[in-house]
């Protein structure tokens, strides 16, 4: 077992902003990384997660010691500037990228330990990935790439949560159809209906709505944050969105690596201002480097 230099508590990190109330867990951390999930309420946590890319004067410090507990059937939004770290942590929670120090506890399995065989695994039973570009498979059918989890893990096709599914998200006489033949808000659905078939653990969902109009993403985010309130599924998704992100229990606000805010029940405006004040920050640090340079 590895010791860890996990503090007594992780709690949701960050300066709580006035006017918004801090929803931090305050997770007691563990004293070492543990094998079994010993807090049942925690679907994945970064416990003092760094990530550098590259080394020396030359390193991009990508994630600077984020400790951060993500509820079960919650809904967190996480926002910030372009180049803060969002998609990174995403990457480390999910087991898409290695990091440089540091835990992530998901279900309570330390998956900073796992080989390449035990990730792959992990992603294709416990996670559901939603990416910006659907990323369907032109060649198959709506319902074929809905079922492509469970077909690539030699598992039967579950027709009646296949059909809840469909239903739910309106795309139900839709599944003999391509990709081509569907609109971008259809295909995106169906990329939804593919991240929950196989009843994943959490569900990444990044820039979901980044290539869809305004109404095709209040439809997305609607029915996102219905699977997360009628079936308890616990959803993470990194946005620039901030209409986005007030369908979310939770926004986190990254800057240079770091969370700054954690605001609960977040609002479009207070998403908006929040991110608008950390992209002033950042560019007024640019500005001065630039001057002291
Ligand atoms: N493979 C890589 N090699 C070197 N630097 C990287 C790599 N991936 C990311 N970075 C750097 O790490 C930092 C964080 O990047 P990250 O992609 O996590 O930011 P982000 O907040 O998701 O940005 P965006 O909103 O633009 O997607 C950035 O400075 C980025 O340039």
């Amino acid at each position: 077992m590895t010791n860890t230099t996990a503090p007594a508590t992780a709690p949701a990190q960050g300066i709580q902003t006035p006017g918004m109330q801090p929803q931090g867990i305050g997770v007691p951390a563990p004293q070492t990384a543990p094998t079994a999930a010993p807090y049942p309420d925690i679907a994945v946590q970064a416990i003092d997660l760094v990530k550098d890319y590259g080394e020396g004067d030359n390193a991009v410090h990508a994630l600077r010691h984020v400790n951060v507990a993500f509820e079960r059937g919650k809904f967190t939004a996480i926002m910030g500037p372009s180049g803060s770290g969002k998609s990174t942590l995403m990457h480390a929670l999910s087991g898409l990228d290695t990091v440089t120090s540091g835990h992530v506890l998901f279900g309570g399995q330390d998956i900073t330990q796992f080989n390449d065989k035990e990730l792959t695994l992990l992603r294709r039973t416990n996670i559901g990935f939603v990416f910006q570009s659907f990323n369907l498979l032109p060649m198959f059918t709506a319902e074929q790439n809905i079922l492509m989890p469970l077909t690539l893990a030699g598992k039967k096709p579950d027709t009646q949560w296949l059909q809840t599914l469909t239903t739910q998200l309106g795309i139900a006489d839709r599944l003999q159809h391509r990709p081509s033949e569907l609109s971008g808000g259809q295909q995106q659905r169906v990329a939804i209906a593919r991240a929950f078939i196989a009843h994943p653990r959490v569900v990444f969902a990044d820039e979901p709505t980044g290539a869809l109009d305004t109404i095709s993403s209040a439809e997305v985010m609607g029915m996102l944050r219905r699977f997360v309130k009628e079936m308890g599924q616990t959803v993470i998704m990194v946005t620039h969105d901030a209409a986005a992100a007030s369908y979310a229990d939770r926004a986190l606000v990254f800057a240079d690596g770091r969370i700054v805010a954690d605001v609960a029940n977040p609002t479009e405006e207070g998403m908006t201002e929040l991110v608008m004040r950390q992209r002033q920050q950042a560019t007024a640090v640019l500005g001065n480097t630039a001057v002291a340079d």
